[in-house]
């Protein structure tokens, strides 16, 4: 674009080149924008908002601005001009009057009149009176906006660029909006111009703007009328959100409470690994109703070329001192700003190149929510103890002497000391006695970042909290990323001996469901019961980390190390246990990986597991068989089943024990039925062929109230025939036979009381189906059948029923119960 534009050239460039000057022209009405063409035409009313802005206003406006040659009617505005939309705006005023040795767009100033224009003015050689608002105006501004002429775009201060970023920006966000900020452009300036009120108050308000503009004081917020502010900021604060009224930074006022980065510095900040030691950021503006923002979180950790899933990636980082704080501050690869490699969410590259965008706290917060259950007993020590004898061994033990390293410093600047590193190959970490790198330059000094970091002791300098799983009790959560091979944390407790430990195991810890116990060195243990979060890690076979002994200073210790895939935020750290078993028992292994080995158990070498893959073929072929077998038994049945018709009830499972048993009993007493049965009618054959006379009374009657009944099951016995009545007691069966007696006999009663030797015994049977079942359903009841003596001949019982059954007849029923009932039963029995 030409250093000067023709006036209709530098409105609609103006228009073009701010996006709040696309929203005036897309909030005028169609009538008005062809009025404003009209006018543009005319060259007798500017097009813009400018115009409707009244007498005083359009003429100082457009005098200072050099885009009006004389007013035809004495400053009087044209009517139809009047009825244009009353959206005066300071940008679009400035944007009117610019260039100096560049664009509209590179040189336009938010704030309204420049010093720019005015020099420009000046140097346009235009031959005109300074008019003494003209003068006044120009005094009041800052004699840094006097550009000289000759100065062209790039080599203005970075400033003054950014302002032509803001409007480029600004340009490109309102073409990629269009419709939608049109529209709500419209409803803005609708609701502006309700707010209004009349035209004369709106004349009156705007000629006072420009007029404390040409003042030359910069806009200060509360020196913004009402109107306007509503106007700018819209009712949802839309024009705020683009941050259009940008002050360029030597010219804003202080920030309420920080400073906002430029959009390069907040990249910058969000592309480095933050190590956080701040887990909440300050609200961003004074307004306690804001959100807070938290300025670290989701992405903490995490460098920003950090892909746990590209190989090469991780080389890179392992590098590198992975994700220390130390390499996140200070190191020479950390400073240098990378590019971000994580998918952003589609709005962010806007904000972040505008505003100091910070990830919302609640994205990903490392703290207990509340319900969440805490860890009971745990006393957390954060470092070593020595205890017992476990001291004495630690004094008297060997010291190696210090190993020296032989690492170079990388020239690219990597880290050095990295897996070749003689020190870390012995296990030993590097110091400034045994590494002739520096810190800085250094990969080997992974607890010496560790104290730095736990020094800071924010949230995410720890980076893990401890969380109840679903199925293995307590775990410990990830709450940033981890590079690979980045220490996390120490396993901290007391040291014993191995002796000490294995008596806490039978005395202390009997009762426990968890030991914390890790072997540090050979005979040494560390017992975290008392000690840091580390103990709380769970077993996996498939693990994220590593758990490692290092010596630092000779003193060994041991820390947990992110593995090769690195750990992501929100992910449970896991190692291998290795687990030694102390018990019988194995535990169940619950980590849910595929290549879970099923317990908590000890990793095998190769020959193992070529071992227990051998063994467990081999089951695995067993169970194949067991289950054709199976298959083949059951079409068997089924088949069988079908073969048998409906009423056929199945095999009966004879392998469950149970079912055995029950068999077994149910047989057996099958058999002792019968068996008692073929007694009961041997003896039956036998006393029927004994005389009556001989027969012995054998009931007697407690008290007359039984008679009745006594009497009348005696008739029932009787009336069941001498075929059915097979159940004479015989004396060894008095007692333990009576059930399969009774059984056997089918008297049709409820119930007998033997007393004397014999067990009580009640039982229902079911009716007989003979020719007296009329009478015996009169008589059926519960009796009482007293055996008096236990060493009654055993012919006595088949003796008492031969008498009824010889009175039985089917006319004498009732005479025989009458009979009965009126006499006891052994005068009866006699008679
Ligand atoms: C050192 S503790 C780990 C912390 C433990 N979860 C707690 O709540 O204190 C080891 C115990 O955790 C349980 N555990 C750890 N990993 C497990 C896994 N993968 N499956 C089942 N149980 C596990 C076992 O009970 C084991 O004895």
């Amino acid at each position: 674009m030409a250093d000067h534009q023709p006036t209709g050239m530098t409105r609609a460039s103006s228009a073009e080149s701010s996006a709040l000057s696309n929203i005036d022209v897309a909030a005028t009405v169609a009538g008005a924008e062809e009025d404003a063409s009209d006018r543009v035409s005319n060259a007798s009313t500017p097009p813009t908002s400018l115009a409707d802005t009244g007498e005083m206003s359009t003429s100082s406006a457009k005098k200072l601005a050099g885009l009006e040659p004389v007013e035809e009617d004495g400053g009087r505005r044209p009517k139809r001009a009047r009825a244009g939309p009353s959206s005066y705006n300071l940008k679009k005023l400035s944007d009117a009057q610019l260039p100096v040795g560049g664009t509209a767009a590179s040189s336009r100033n938010v704030s309204g009149l420049t010093g720019r224009t005015l020099v420009n003015s000046e140097e346009s050689g235009e031959q005109r009176q300074e008019t003494p608002l003209e003068a006044k105006t120009e005094k009041a501004l800052d004699g840094e906006w006097a550009i000289p002429a000759d100065v062209t775009p790039k080599e203005l201060p970075a400033r003054l660029q950014r302002k032509t970023s803001v409007k480029d920006r600004v340009k490109k966000a309102a073409g990629k909006v269009g419709t939608v900020l049109g529209k709500r452009t419209r409803e803005v300036m609708e609701a502006g111009k309700r707010k209004l009120g009349r035209k004369r108050r709106d004349e009156h308000d705007e000629d006072e703007n420009v007029e404390a503009e040409a003042e030359g004081e910069e806009e200060k917020e509360e020196d913004v009328p009402r109107w306007k502010k509503k106007l700018d900021m819209g009712p949802k604060g839309l024009l705020d959100e683009l941050d259009l009224d940008a002050e360029p930074a030597s010219l804003a006022p202080p920030p309420a409470k920080r400073a906002k980065l430029s959009g390069k510095a907040a990249l910058q900040e969000m592309s480095q690994a933050p190590v956080a030691s701040v887990p909440l950021a300050k609200a961003a503006t004074a307004s306690k109703h804001m959100k807070k923002w938290q300025k670290e979180g989701l992405f903490a950790g995490q460098d920003a070329d950090f892909d746990p899933m590209q190989p090469g990636g991780q080389r890179k980082l392992q590098k590198k001192r992975p994700g220390s704080s130390m390499s996140d501050e200070t190191t020479p690869a950390a400073a240098t700003p990378t590019k971000r490699s994580f998918v952003t969410l589609p709005m962010f590259s806007y904000l972040d190149k505008t505003r100091d965008f910070v990830v919302p706290f609640d994205v990903f917060a490392p703290t207990f929510k509340k319900g969440d259950e805490k860890p009971k007993d745990w006393h957390q020590v954060n470092r070593n103890r020595l205890v017992g004898e476990a001291k004495e061994m630690w004094e008297k033990s060997e010291r190696l002497p210090a190993s020296m390293c032989v690492c170079q410093a990388s020239e690219q600047g990597d880290l050095g000391c990295d897996d070749h590193c003689l020190n870390r190959v012995m296990q030993y970490e590097c110091n400034d006695d045994n590494c002739n790198l520096s810190a800085l330059q250094c990969g080997n000094r992974l607890f010496t970042d560790l104290a730095v970091r736990m020094k800071k002791g924010g949230a995410f300098d720890i980076g893990v909290e401890v969380l109840k799983t679903r199925d293995r009790g307590f775990g410990v959560r990830s709450c940033r990323t981890w590079a690979p091979g980045q220490i996390i944390m120490e396993y901290t407790g007391e040291i014993v001996s191995e002796g000490e430990c294995q008596r806490r195991i039978r005395e202390d810890y009997k009762d426990k469901q968890c030991y914390y116990l890790m072997e540090l060195e050979r005979g040494l243990i560390i017992d975290g019961t008392k000690g840091s979060m580390a103990r709380f890690i769970n077993h996996s076979c498939e693990p994220n980390c590593e758990v490692r002994m290092v010596k630092v200073n000779g003193t060994p210790r041991m820390g947990v190390f992110a593995g090769d895939g690195g750990v992501a935020t929100g992910q449970e750290l896991t190692y291998d246990y290795n687990f030694d078993n102390f018990g019988e028992k194995q535990q169940m292994c619950y980590c849910g990986a595929p290549t879970c080995r099923g317990y908590l158990s000890k990793r095998l070498n190769a020959a193992e597991q070529k071992k227990m893959a051998r063994v467990e073929n081999e089951k695995k072929r067993k169970a194949a068989e067991e289950a054709q077998r199976h298959a083949e038994d059951e079409d068997r049945k089924k088949k069988v089943k079908t073969d048998r018709g409906s009423s056929w009830r199945g095999w009966v499972a004879v392998d469950d024990p149970e079912t055995k048993e029950r068999l077994k009993r149910e047989k057996r007493e099958r058999e002792e039925a019968a068996k008692s049965s073929d007694r009961a009618r041997r003896l039956a054959a036998r006393r029927t062929s004994l005389p009556a006379s001989e027969r012995e009374p054998l009931i007697k009657k407690k008290s007359d109230a039984k008679r009745k009944t006594v009497a009348a099951d005696e008739e029932m016995v009787g009336g069941v025939g001498q075929n059915e009545v097979e159940a004479p007691i015989e004396e060894e069966d008095v007692g333990e036979d009576l059930a399969v007696h009774q059984s056997t006999v089918r008297r049709g009663v409820k119930g007998h009381r033997a007393s004397s030797s014999v067990s009580k015994f009640t039982e229902d049977l079911p009716r007989p189906a003979s020719a007296h079942s009329t009478i015996t359903s009169t008589i059926t009841r519960k009796t009482e059948i007293t055996i008096t003596e236990k060493a009654e001949p055993e012919s006595t019982i088949p003796r008492l029923v031969t008498a009824l059954d010889g009175a039985r007849n089917d006319d004498a029923e009732e005479e025989i119960a009458v009979a009965v009932k009126k006499q006891p039963i052994k005068d009866a029995m006699k008679s």
